[in-house]
């Protein structure tokens, strides 16, 4: 005999509704997962392209940024690049609360003690930090049409976000396929993002207030 679950229905499971954020991601994932990335040191640098493109970015005395996993787009070249060139780079240190700090970007990296990604080994400057950002590229895994962006889970950059300076513009890195048609669930404190990017070019979707 089966063991009954008692536990609320997921939404996948109920016709017509939408997915939950859990079940998005559990999504967004497997799709990453099962991405076959065979030019990615290419790509980073067409990556770089696109981004330096914006004439924000150009333009900004500091920015935030993040480094880049495995399976997230990588943003190595473009963050050696804007070492190269003297920019201030904020990069992400992840608090036990998954609330962010910042540091700016040495070069170095080591694990976070908190989850899996890279961070810098600089010293920390406090979440408030990012209000000096004009621009911040934030990592996601999905963001839609509306610029509803599809997070971890850990509410790092909601958080961090509602820190940052009127004006500034907000991007979000994906891989091509990421910006998705259907719109995804919305919240009041999710903080939309302006404009996606990924290899194969740029998506305005609104402009910074
Ligand atoms: N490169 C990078 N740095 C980043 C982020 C990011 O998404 N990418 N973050 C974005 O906020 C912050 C860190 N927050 C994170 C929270 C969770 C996971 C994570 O690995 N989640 C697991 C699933 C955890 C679970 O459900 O058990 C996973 O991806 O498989 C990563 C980063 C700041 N730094
Ligand atoms: N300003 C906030 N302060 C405290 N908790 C928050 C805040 N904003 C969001 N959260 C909480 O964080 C959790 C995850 O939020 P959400 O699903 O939007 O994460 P996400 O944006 O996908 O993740 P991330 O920003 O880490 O990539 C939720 O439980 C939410 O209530």
């Amino acid at each position: 005999m089966f063991i009954t679950n008692f536990s609320p229905t997921s939404e996948q499971d109920r016709p017509g509704t939408a997915p939950s954020k859990p079940e998005l991601r559990r999504q967004r994932r497997d799709v990453r997962r099962s991405r076959e990335d065979t030019a990615a040191g290419a790509d980073g640098d067409r990556l770089a392209d696109v981004v330096e493109s914006l004439a924000p970015v150009r333009a900004a005395s500091t920015v935030a940024a993040f480094a880049s996993r495995g399976d997230e787009p990588s943003t190595g070249p473009l963050l050696a690049r804007w070492r190269a060139a003297g920019r201030r780079v904020l990069l992400p240190v992840v608090r036990p609360d998954l609330d962010l700090d910042w540091a700016v970007d040495g070069g170095e990296r080591r694990t976070s003690a908190v989850v899996d990604v890279p961070e810098p080994t600089g010293r920390l400057l406090g979440a408030t930090a990012i209000a000096a950002a004009a621009v911040v590229l934030v990592p996601a895994l999905a963001v839609d049409r509306r610029g509803t962006r599809l997070g971890q889970g850990g509410g790092s950059y909601d958080r961090a976000l509602a820190r940052t300076a009127p004006g500034t513009l907000v991007v979000a890195v994906l891989h091509p396929g990421e910006l998705l048609d259907d719109p995804l669930p919305r919240e009041p404190h999710d903080r939309p993002v302006h404009v996606v990017v990924t290899v194969d070019g740029v998506a305005w979707l609104s402009s910074p207030a």
